[in-house]
């Protein structure tokens, strides 16, 4: 991996025009004698039964791809091959790099497999991009409205450190509408990859400054996403990608939701729970805003400088004790508010545990030398009580991040988003609603090329 650029450089972070060319979650908020396991088996039946399914409709689509191929389809009347990778069918419409041996296979989440290609854009440059392909998108209401959120999201999102979507697309008519895919530009290796190799070849990559350059970016991206009002909630190493260069972009919004949006289904598993803040894993919503992102930057930061999870724990409650026993047990003060906020019996709960006292960090983290200052902002991103956590706007004008901040660029949403989200839908009309994001999609300068799309 290059040098980061010096702090002297105005231009520090990548422009998009810069780009090189080349199931459902349970209803309930997780308390702490509710481990989610029920849930989880729920899940990995429905992955085996999704992954039946799938299969049933790949070979499905194997014997239609003449037809497929033959004609226009979806709502655009675009032309579609049909490629397989890792046993799974992506259609890729005209205009891509449809050549297998081009082709490569990123990686799938719960919610979709993302494939590696290219594509000539509409600026006439070639662009790596990654195509999503989403994992059974209408499955349940849940489910739709994930897709949706994350479909809006990436139109909305405007900001060098944050990925967009570049096109989104379903070579289904509306009355078969299952399948959808959204591209975006490829943003290089998931740090998750990056950290791995670390560990995996025991050899380091990322010096101090792409340290501090990689917490730099993550602030300046959540910068511009909580002043839209909305929470990443998802924010781990597998979500944040880096270029060579050390350009980052954080990517999948599928687990955001806007700050106005009280919903709290999707609350108990926002986040590969590692990352997860304390707020949401154990104790209630009330207190549950964008702060809690800033204790995911915490962990990420902790990680960033030993190359190991702060806190890998197997379970909720391994996870609450290797948070206390770094971070302190709550204070009489916090204690207080999980009491009115939730009950007092979630506040015996959590006074039956070990107590700890806060360990000193500078103390915990001496084997990896780190500055004071470094020291000093997970101090305070690494605090249990939300509210006295530190906000976006101060840590990134920590003294920590002073060689890379330049408060002129370091952009604030222009407005609220509004995702049209909290409206109840059922399953099909929350389908009608993706179908017409397709739709009204608005292609940008750099997404790839429709052919014939001067003609229409
Ligand atoms: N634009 C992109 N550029 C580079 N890599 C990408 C891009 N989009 C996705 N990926 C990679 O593809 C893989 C799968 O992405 P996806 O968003 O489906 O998974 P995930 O984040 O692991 O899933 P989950 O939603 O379960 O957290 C990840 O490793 C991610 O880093």
């Amino acid at each position: 991996m290059s040098s980061p650029p010096s702090s002297s450089s105005c231009s520090h972070v990548r422009r998009h025009e810069d780009v090189p060319t080349p199931s459902a979650p349970p209803s309930k908020r997780l308390n702490m004698s509710c481990e989610p396991s029920t849930w989880l088996q729920q899940q990995e039946q429905q992955r085996n039964v999704t992954a039946e399914m799938e299969q049933q409709r790949n070979e499905k689509a194997e014997e239609e791809e003449e037809d497929v191929l033959s004609k226009p389809r979806g709502p655009h009347k675009r032309r579609f091959t049909h490629v397989m990778v890792r046993n799974i069918t992506y259609a890729i419409p005209e205009g891509y790099d449809v050549d297998e041996g081009n082709i490569e296979y990123l990686g799938g989440g719960s919610f979709g497999n993302v494939v590696k290609t290219s594509a000539v854009c509409r600026d006439g440059m070639r662009r790596w991009v990654a195509i999503k392909k989403m994992r059974e998108p209408f499955y349940d209401p849940l489910h739709a409205r994930r897709i949706f959120r994350e479909i809006k999201l990436l139109q909305l999102m405007r900001h060098d450190n944050i990925i967009c979507a570049l096109d989104i697309y379903t070579p289904d008519e509306e009355n078969d509408f299952r399948d959808v895919y959204v591209v975006t530009e490829f943003a290089g290796r998931s740090l998750y990859r990056i950290l791995k190799q670390q560990r995996d070849y025991g050899r380091r990559v990322l010096t101090e400054e792409h340290i501090k350059f990689i917490i730099y970016q993550i602030i300046r991206a959540l910068k511009y996403i909580h002043s839209a009002n909305i929470i990443h909630r998802d924010l781990k190493p597998g979500n944040i990608a880096l270029t060579d260069d050390c350009d980052l972009m954080v990517l999948d919004f599928g687990l955001a939701r806007s700050l106005e949006n009280k919903d709290t289904s999707l609350t108990q598993y926002v986040q590969t729970r590692w990352y997860r803040s304390p707020e949401v894993i154990y104790w209630k919503i009330d207190s549950y805003t964008n702060l809690a992102d800033m204790w995911s930057v915490g962990c990420i930061a902790a990680e960033l400088l030993t190359g190991d999870p702060l806190f890998p724990g197997d379970d909720v409650n391994a996870q609450y004790q290797k948070i206390t026993q770094l971070c302190g047990s709550p204070d009489e003060e916090l204690l207080q508010k999980i009491e009115n906020d939730n009950s007092s019996a979630m506040k015996a709960v959590i006074q039956s545990y070990p107590s700890h006292e806060r360990r000193d960090f500078r103390e915990v983290f001496a084997d990896h030398h780190p500055s004071d200052d470094f020291i000093d902002l997970i101090e305070k991103l690494l605090v249990l009580d939300p509210e006295k956590r530190i906000t976006v706007e101060e840590a990134i004008q920590h003294p920590y991040l002073a060689d890379f901040s330049l408060p002129d660029d370091e952009p604030r949403a222009d407005h609220i988003f509004d995702l049209d989200d909290s409206q109840k839908r059922t399953r099909s009309e929350w389908r009608d609603a993706v179908w017409k994001e397709i739709v009204d999609y608005n292609r940008l300068n750099s997404s790839p090329i429709v052919p014939g799309e001067a003609d229409r």
